[in-house]
């Protein structure tokens, strides 16, 4: 009953749609905290983005006795000595997109161009019932500019400008970001060990 459905322990609906878009060719059954009512309140109080993503991802999986899949992620800005970081969701206020961005810009005021660089980076952390991991990583670096571009993503997305393609992570379409995105290269990283992990895991689950 359990072996063909992964939940995305996730209540962010700009990572879940990057993640059904991304896993749709593997043909599993996909479910995010949206499918759960009476789940509580995680708190990521980790300092790293491993702790928080092992965190959501071992707290769902007890609760639903489900595999799942958890993503931790964030800015960093090398001017601003890695911030926001494991703290980008609640920067300046709790996923306000609009303030966080405003603060991200203040803070970067006195910043010229050539020294506002800083990279998206997620971890991700695959686990099932019984407690079997597997965890996987990804990066993109880019610029931050100093007034939003596009309409698409969530996030920092309208600021985060991707040199290579000229554009904004706004400015891409979901396909575009998802093959240079950070959550698409975690993603597709953690595909190479995905099929045999599932096998593996059916087997644990028996
Ligand atoms: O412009 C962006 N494009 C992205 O692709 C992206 N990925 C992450 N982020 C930022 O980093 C926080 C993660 O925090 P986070 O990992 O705790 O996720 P979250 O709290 O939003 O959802 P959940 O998965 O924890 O339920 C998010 O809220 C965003 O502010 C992004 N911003
Ligand atoms: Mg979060």
């Amino acid at each position: 009953m359990t072996k063909d459905k992964l939940v995305i322990a996730t209540k962010n609906a700009g990572k879940a749609a990057e993640f059904r878009t991304i896993l749709k060719p593997k043909g599993i059954k996909l479910l995010t905290l949206a499918d759960f009512g009476n789940l509580p309140e995680i708190e990521e109080n980790g300092q790293t983005f491993l702790e928080n993503a092992r965190i959501k991802a071992e707290t769902i999986a007890k609760l639903t006795n489900l595999s799942v899949l958890a993503d931790d992620s964030g800015l960093m800005v090398d001017a601003l000595n890695g911030e926001p970081g494991v703290h980008s969701a609640r920067y300046a206020g709790d996923h306000d997109d609009v303030a966080n961005n405003a603060k991200l810009l203040a803070n970067l005021a006195q910043v010229p161009d050539e020294e506002r660089t800083a990279k998206f980076h997620t971890t991700l952390v695959l686990v099932s019932p019984n407690g079997h991991q597997l965890v996987s990583e990804g990066e993109v670096r880019g610029k931050i500019l100093t007034a939003g571009r596009g309409e698409n993503g969530f996030g920092y997305d309208p600021l985060f400008y991707v040199p290579e393609l000229n554009r904004t992570m706004a400015e891409l379409s979901a396909t575009e970001k998802n093959a240079i995105s950070h959550r698409g290269r975690a993603t597709k990283q953690m595909m190479t060990k995905f099929d045999e992990w599932w096998a593996n895991n059916e087997n644990f689950s028996d």
